[in-house]
Formats: structure tokens, C-alpha cells, sequence
């Protein structure tokens, strides 16, 4: 750890904020004194209602903090970016790996504080690459979160148990089932570790991943990525739902990352669960959806409200007036995407949605390759995304969309004092 780092370590200590409403720059966090984390100590309690107060809701550029019970990206408000990377490990050496986790994890809390890693971009030797790449110079933390998951190959591949994790593997990390429509590509699915970073700014989550990837050099290497914009789900209530690319309010029955009782019922792994070293944890699905936006375009208005069983401009359920009144199913079509996905359809089943918008271009036939980057985290998949996409093979939706990547992983709880990304999973 730099100077720096162990300010910042002393910030999570003291409850200090990193910055307020986002003001503190990287530039400016570095030069961040010890006399203001003094000041800091002192203030003790109030300080910590700064803190807590800021961890509910930051202003735009501010910094999550990163350790904590939980894992931040989870229940953590959605922000506006998102750049979700799976890897693969290259090497077989179980060490290796562990010291790579060591090293991403004082990077992560650097990067999630708004500082650079290690010596920065421009200070340190010469003659040497720089710790940091630096196109983060200058901004704020812009609330970045990094997520970090384990996926079923790395506790076997192959029938190998190459990191000695075999008996260490969760029964809820199960390998997901072939779906009804699936046409997934094996180049954009899987991965041994997948790290989600969010931010409010496209720089901060992008500069993140890369230099993630930059320091696992020769351990790591990186099978598949995804960016992504404009949240289609938001897990604060309170704030204006947004719209996916099929015009849509996306999100308005989603868990609220404030409501604790749903959150500990259905998102975070418990101790009683089966895997000790995953309580405080959740699991994590990504799906790249594909979504054929040019025949949805020419779809009549009815057609897309009696889809979704929501109206297109209020996202009312059907046969109701304003968004959040009451939701009859019976009212909905029985293809409806929103019967079929609904708790009353699944024993009462329920997951957090945290997914982005995607285009990639145009597919060379002229169509937008375009879609929803479909993540989210739960107890356990089997009763949570599986149960649901099973009960969603006879959504009227599967006409307009395909499901074309895939990946599951556990996610750790968060990071303690001293300790490292999924210490548990290798040291429990
Ligand atoms: C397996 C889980 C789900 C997949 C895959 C999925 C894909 C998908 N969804 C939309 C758009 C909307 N979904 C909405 C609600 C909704 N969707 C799921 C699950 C999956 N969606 C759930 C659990 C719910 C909530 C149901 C409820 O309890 O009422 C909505 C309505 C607004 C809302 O509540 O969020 C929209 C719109 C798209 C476009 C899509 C794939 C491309
Ligand atoms: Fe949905």
C-alpha cells in the first residue's frame, strides 16, 4: 500500500468520507493530509453519520465504500454505467491466483475511493510502466462499485479440480440449463471470475476493468466483456423507473436495495445455506439478451402494452391507472412477460435486477445489435433465475428477444479489514 493507501484505510477506519458530493478529484485525494484524517478520528461519531448517510444516497460523483458486510453493486444504487468482464484463469498455480486476489483487491478499494493504484500513472519510475494507467486522472470516484464472482469452472473444469476448490463449491452455483430459445455463443458465456464494475461516468467503470485486467497479466486473462448504459432497473424505489430499449418503465417491481427484510430473504446467501464462506454473499446471472428492435418497432402499441401486461407510458399494470397500483394478474394476458415473471407465478420467488442497456453496433444486416445486459443477484439461483426463465418459456416476448450469453458466479461478501477478495473460499 502507497501513503495513499493507508489514508484510505484509515478513512474506512475513522468513517472519514472519501469526498463530499463528490468534490475530492483523484488528483485532489492524494493530497488528501493526515492532519484532515486526524480531524476525522476526533469527529468520531458524527463523521459516521456522514458516512452512513452518503452510503444511502451518494451524490453522483461520490465513492461507495468499498468493504462492508456485503459486497457493494449488489444492493447499492444503480448507477448510470456499467462494464461487466468475465475471465478466464491462465495459470494453474493456486498461490499465483491468491496473490492476484490480494493485489485487485487494495486496487479495488483505491480505484472505488477515487484514488490511482499504486504509485499512480506518473509516479513512479521512469523507466518502468506506470501503476496506473491514468485515463482516471482528474475525475471523481463517480459512485464505482466492483463486484467480484466465482464461476462454476473454477472450482472444476474439465473434470480437473485445478485450484483445489472442488469440495468448495456451492450447490447453489449450479451450471444453468439449456433454456427453450437460448442460442447462447460459448464465446460470450462462462468465465472462471467476473468482475461487474458500475459508475456514473463510462471512464471510471472502463479504467477500472482495465487495469484489473492489466495487473492479472499472466493469471487471468479476459474471455468476454460487456459495457452498458442507461440502467433498465433501479433498486431505488423512490427514483423515476427507467426505460429499456423497448420503450418501457424497467424496474418498478424490483428489490429495493433498502429493504433489508427482502434483501436477507432473497438475495443474500445465509451461514444455514451450505457454504459457510458465502454468507453475506449472493449469486450473480448475466444474460446478454439480444432484443430485435426493428420488429417490435413495427408492433401496435396494444400488441407491446398486452406483452408486458403494463401500459407503455405510466408502466400501470394492466387495467390500472398509475404505476405502482396494484398489480391483478388475472387482468394480464396469460403470456404476459410481467404474469409469467411475477412471485404469485414462481411460489412466491423474487431477485434483485441490476441490468443495463447495450448496442454494439449494427449486425451487418442493417439491425441494431442491441439489447438488455440482463444481471441479477439472488440467494440462490435455482430458485431464483431458474425457476423464473423456466416459467418465462411462454413469455410473449420470446418473439422479439434472444437470449445469446450466459454466466453465474458467486459472489463473495464484502471485503473485512486485511482481508482479500474470497479470502474465505481459499482460507475457511
Ligand atoms: C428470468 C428473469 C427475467 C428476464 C430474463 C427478464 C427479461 C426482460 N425483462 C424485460 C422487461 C421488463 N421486465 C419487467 C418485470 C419483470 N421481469 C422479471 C424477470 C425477468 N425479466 C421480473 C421478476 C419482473 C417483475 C415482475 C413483477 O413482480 O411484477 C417489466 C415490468 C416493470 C418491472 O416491474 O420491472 C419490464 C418492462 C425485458 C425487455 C427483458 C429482456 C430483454
Ligand atoms: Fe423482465
Amino acid at each position: 500500500m502507497t501513503d495513499a493507501g493507508s489514508q484510505e484505510d484509515a478513512r474506512e477506519r475513522t468513517g472519514a468520507p472519501a469526498e463530499q458530493g463528490g468534490r475530492l478529484s483523484r488528483r485532489r485525494m492524494l493530497g488528501f493530509s493526515g492532519a484532515s484524517l486526524l480531524v476525522g478520528a476526533a469527529a468520531g461519531a458524527g463523521l459516521d453519520r456522514v458516512a452512513s448517510a452518503a452510503e444511502e444516497k451518494p451524490a453522483a460523483g461520490g465513492s461507495i465504500p468499498f468493504r462492508g458486510p456485503h459486497q457493494a453493486g449488489i444492493a447499492t444504487p444503480v448507477q448510470d454505467r456499467l462494464h461487466f468482464a468475465s475471465f478466464d484463469v491462465t495459470t494453474g498455480d493456486r498461490a499465483k491466483l491468491v496473490g492476484m486476489l490480494k493485489e485487485w483487491t487494495a486496487a479495488a478499494a483505491a480505484m472505488t475511493a477515487g484514488r490511482a493504484i499504486g504509485q499512480g500513472a506518473v509516479g513512479g519510475l521512469a523507466v518502468a510502466p506506470p501503476d496506473d494507467t491514468g485515463e482516471a486522472e482528474g475525475l471523481p470516484p463517480s459512485r464505482l462499485t466492483l463486484t467480484i464472482g466465482f464461476g462454476p469452472t473454477l472450482f472444476e473444469k474439465d473434470g480437473k479440480d485445478r485450484f483445489g476448490l472442488k469440495a468448495r463449491r456451492p450447490a447453489a452455483l449450479v451450471d444453468l440449463p439449456h433454456f427453450p430459445g437460448d442460442n447462447l455463443d460459448p464465446a460470450r458465456s462462462g468465465g472462471d471470475i467476473a468482475v461487474q464494475a458500475c459508475a456514473d461516468d463510462p471512464q471510471v467503470a472502463v479504467h477500472a476493468i482495465r487495469n484489473l485486467a492489466r495487473i492479472g497479466f499472466g493469471v487471468v486473462a479476459v474471455r468476454w466483456s460487456q459495457l452498458g448504459f442507461g440502467k433498465t432497473s433501479s433498486t431505488t424505489p423512490d427514483a423515476q423507473t427507467p426505460r429499456n430499449l423497448f420503450g418501457f418503465k424497467d424496474g418498478t417491481e424490483n428489490i429495493a436495495g433498502t429493504d433489508r427484510a427482502l434483501l436477507d430473504r432473497h438475495v443474500w446467501a445465509a451461514a444455514g445455506d451450505g457454504s459457510g464462506w458465502m454468507a453475506g454473499g449472493s449469486y450473480m446471472v448475466a444474460r446478454r439478451i439480444r432484443m430485435h428492435i426493428e420488429t417490435w418497432d413495427r408492433t401496435s402499441l396494444r400488441e407491446q402494452e398486452d406483452i408486458f401486461g403494463r401500459s407503455k407510458g405510466e408502466g400501470a399494470p394492466a387495467g390500472a391507472a398509475k404505476e405502482r397500483d396494484t398489480i391483478v394478474l388475472a387482468r394480464m394476458k396469460p403470456d404476459a412477460h410481467v404474469r409469467l415473471a411475477h412471485p404469485d407465478s414462481n411460489g412466491g420467488s423474487r431477485i434483485l435486477r441490476r441490468g443495463y442497456s447495450f448496442t454494439d453496433g449494427s449486425d451487418g444486416l442493417g439491425r441494431l445489435e442491441a439489447g438488455l445486459f440482463f444481471i441479477a443477484f439472488q440467494r440462490d439461483p435455482r430458485t431464483g433465475f431458474i425457476r423464473i426463465q423456466q416459467s418465462l418459456a411462454g413469455d410473449a416476448m420470446n418473439e422479439y428477444i434472444q437470449h445469446v450469453g450466459s454466466g453465474i458466479y458467486a459472489c463473495p461478501p464484502g471485503v473485512k479489514e486485511g482481508t482479500y477478495w474470497g479470502q474465505g473460499l481459499f482460507e475457511g
